[in-house]
């Protein structure tokens, strides 16, 4: 059996980001990665702008007079037309326009007032409270550099450049193909020895949460001309990863290797040195990539997020594909055989580090269970027994 590490480097072998662009929305945007250097096509602000309520003022004269004439006021939105001249001072707000002639602001909480006169209570200097021309960026300035992920902060630098729109990369296309006999959607009438069919919402979030598009490609019985037909409308979809959930195992109706193999698909391995997910195949088909996960509902979410959620990354172009993170156990533990484990397991993080501690159950046919982990606490193969306060791995869950 082929240790993870191993196997992980093979699924991401000569791997290419997608550089396929597309022109999105901005309110599409988000999570996405840049086709191009995005540039400002404004410069933010593009006038000098007061950074508070108060009085624009002419920085030399408080120097000499305390008393000065209010003339106008400039809001934001709404300048103020005129000059400023000796003496003279314009009420103004956060974000507006500094009339010309002012190049202070002094702030309201600073002054007092009695009908046009506005006494200030010390002199202030050339700049205060003036956030000049530019202050932000300037109009060609590189905004968000090729190859970003656009997370929230940066659609709205784009916003504020200019742009309604944003060149993205195209979203590396999942396939999925749920396989066996017993399985119904969920909604359907369920028929006796059936259940319903419920890893590809699961794997289907993990890959959108990674930056991918997803096609359910539906559900193939445990027939070889089924699943022939489905694989080929599946490679004729143009989808960058195809993903197969169960059928991956030893048994009589376990028919996906082979049939992945007849339809032409080269399998680099089917078995992992890993608890849960054992019995997991990995392949090309010309440009596509092939996972072919257990159907088991804890060892398909393992291995997608183990294999998939890496793959996606790296066809996005990420450089760095795992996101393991170093916490301390809670528990003491088994020393542990030769499959690296996966245990699903409570984080809980407080001012000292990450605490981590493995469910009661791990049967890999728990949802229950699954859904209760904030984490995988990673077991790795032929650890020796561990103890409470240990130094650990895990991998967080989304
Ligand atoms: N003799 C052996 N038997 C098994 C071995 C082995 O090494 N020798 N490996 C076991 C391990 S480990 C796993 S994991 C499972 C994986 O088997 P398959 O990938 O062939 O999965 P299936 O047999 O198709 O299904 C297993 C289980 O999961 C349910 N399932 C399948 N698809 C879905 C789905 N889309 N949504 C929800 N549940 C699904 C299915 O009904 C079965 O209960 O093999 C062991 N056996
Ligand atoms: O390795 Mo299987 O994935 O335990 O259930």
């Amino acid at each position: 059996m082929l240790p993870i590490e191993e196997a992980i480097d093979r699924v991401l072998a000569g791997v290419q980001p997608v550089r396929e662009n597309e022109v999105v929305r901005l309110r599409e945007g988000a999570g996405r990665v840049t086709g191009a250097d995005i540039r400002a096509i404004r410069t933010q602000p593009d006038f000098d702008a007061s950074a508070m309520d108060g009085y624009a003022v002419r920085a030399t004269d408080t120097q000499t007079q305390r008393t000065l004439r209010l003339i106008g006021e400039s809001a934001a939105g709404r300048r103020f037309d005129g000059v400023v001249g000796f003496g003279e001072c314009v009420r103004i707000f956060t974000g507006a326009p500094m009339p010309f002639g002012a190049d202070a602001v002094v702030l309201q909480e600073d002054v007092d007032r009695a009908d046009d006169s506005v006494m200030l209570r010390s002199s202030t200097q050339t700049g205060r409270h003036v956030r000049p021309r530019g202050n932000d960026f300037t109009s060609g300035d590189l905004l968000v550099p090729l190859g970003s992920r656009l997370r929230a902060a940066s659609v709205a630098l784009v916003a504020s450049g200019g742009h309604p729109d944003v060149v993205v990369c195209r979203q590396p296309k999942v396939g999925i193909l749920s396989t066996g006999d017993e399985l119904v959607r969920p909604g359907q009438p369920v028929g006796p020895d059936q259940i319903v069919a419920s890893n590809v919402y699961g794997i289907a979030a993990l890959a959108e949460g990674a930056g991918a598009s997803v096609i359910d490609l539906g559900i193939v019985g445990d027939r070889m001309e089924e699943l022939d037909r489905c694989l080929h409308e599946a490679f004729a979809a143009q989808i960058d990863i195809l993903v197969t959930i169960g059928g991956a195992s030893v048994g009589d109706h376990d028919l996906v290797a082979s049939g992945l193999q007849m339809h032409g698909v080269t399998l680099d391995f089917m078995k992992v040195a890993m608890r849960p997910g054992k019995p997991l195949m990995a392949g090309r088909y010309g440009r596509t990539r092939v996972l072919g996960l257990p159907g088991n509902p804890a060892s398909s979410l393992v291995t997608a997020t183990v294999f998939l959620v890496p793959l996606i990354r790296r066809m996005q172009g990420y450089e760095h594909t795992s996101c393991r993170e170093s916490g301390r156990l809670a528990c003491d533990l088994p020393p542990n055989d030769h499959r690296t484990e996966f245990m699903r397991a409570r984080l809980d993080v407080t001012g000292d580090g990450a605490r981590i501690e493995p469910l009661a159950r791990q049967d890999s046919s728990l949802l229950s269970i699954f859904a209760q982990a904030d984490a995988l606490l990673v077991r790795p193969a032929n650890a020796p027994k561990a103890s409470a306060g240990d130094r650990c791995e895990y991998i967080r869950l989304a």
